[in-house]
């Protein structure tokens, strides 16, 4: 069992709306976030990451349900475990009129840390060049790496992103892709929230999915994806025929159009073995890529339907 850096046991938090009725934000959160490599949290808009990590941090109150930072209970022992701790939740206020380098250099002075923390951090985040540009100049991906650099000016073991590429164009998204993974690599624990599934599933090594703040799925990206795996197939001559073939051996199959099929299933073996016992030459065979943008649409739509009830059992624990 690998040591658990965020831990939450039936963490939920209700908000009052202003008509007085209640709205449930975070329902009943089990989270489980293993020490070390980039740990995705996703879930679409209003899911109730945001209001997590806020708990997590002390800065929301839960309505219940208990949380753990490096094994210690917060927020009662938040005080102690928060030097490990590195956020960026919201935009961090720098002097525009000042170079970022001058900015680091302002906190590094009010948490005790040295000048070579602050050039290490500006490398690690990849402004080395452009540190002494004014804040201001910068573009909005340059920002948020600022702001990834302050954060490390502490050292953290556990760095807590919520949205990061939020705003952001394809060149800073990957910007802050190459940080992430940067940091990942050095050791540093990463909870990256997001709802671009694309781009998280190029660092996390796990993750875990919520929907209207419950649980749907956590593990490995490999094992989330593990139960998604499917092959196109191509019948130019009955393809109609081919997947009853293919349905009678147990497959289940989907016609695409134009004499290409969709089969679920993790060994091609048994497609090609079906379809020649019954003497249908496929043209083409190729796997669909699982990816957990497919696979989460499909977990976040059950859930809209009210179909998923029991978060999927992808265990890393
Ligand atoms: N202070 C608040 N008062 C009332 N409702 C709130 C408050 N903060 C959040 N909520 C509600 O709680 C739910 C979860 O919001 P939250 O911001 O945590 O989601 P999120 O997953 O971070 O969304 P996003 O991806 O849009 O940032 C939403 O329905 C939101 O409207």
């Amino acid at each position: 069992m690998s040591e658990l850096v965020i831990e939450t046991e039936g963490l939920r938090k209700e908000f009052r709306t202003r008509r007085g009725a209640r709205r449930v934000a975070v329902a009943d959160l089990d989270l489980a976030v293993p020490r070390g490599g980039v740990h995705g949290f996703l879930g679409p808009n209003g899911s109730g990451k945001t209001t997590t990590i806020r708990m997590l941090l002390g800065l929301a109150r839960p309505t219940r349900g208990s949380m753990r930072l490096f094994g210690e209970p917060v927020p009662r022992r938040l005080p102690v475990v928060i030097g490990r701790v590195g956020a960026v939740v919201e935009s961090p206020k720098f002097s525009p009129n000042l170079t970022a380098r001058r900015n680091l250099l302002l906190l590094a002075r009010t948490i005790g840390a040295g000048d070579d923390q602050v050039d290490a951090a500006v490398e690690t985040v990849g402004l080395t060049g452009r540190e002494r540009d004014r804040y201001k100049s910068f573009s909005l991906g340059m920002k948020q790496r600022l702001a990834i650099a302050a954060t490390l000016l502490k050292d953290p073991d556990l760095l807590i992103l919520d949205e990061p590429t939020n705003g952001l164009d394809p060149a800073g998204i990957r910007e802050i892709r190459d940080t992430i993974r940067t940091l990942g690599e050095r050791g540093v624990t990463v909870l990256l929230s997001s709802h671009i599934l694309a781009e998280v599933q190029q660092v996390c090594t796990s993750a875990t999915i919520i929907g209207n703040g419950r649980l749907l799925a956590s593990g490995t990206v490999a094992d989330l994806l593990a139960g998604d795996a499917a092959f196109r197939v191509r019948v130019p001559d009955d393809p109609a025929r081919a997947a009853g073939v293919l349905a009678a051996a147990g497959l289940s199959t989907t016609a695409e159009g134009d004499g290409q099929l969709r089969v679920e299933t993790d060994r091609p073996e048994s497609i090609t073995r079906a379809l020649a016992e019954a003497g249908i030459w496929l043209s083409e065979l190729s796997p669909v890529r699982a990816d957990l943008e497919a696979f989460f649409l499909d977990l976040t739509a059950q859930d809209r339907l009210g179909t998923a009830a029991a978060p999927a059992e992808v265990g890393t624990r």
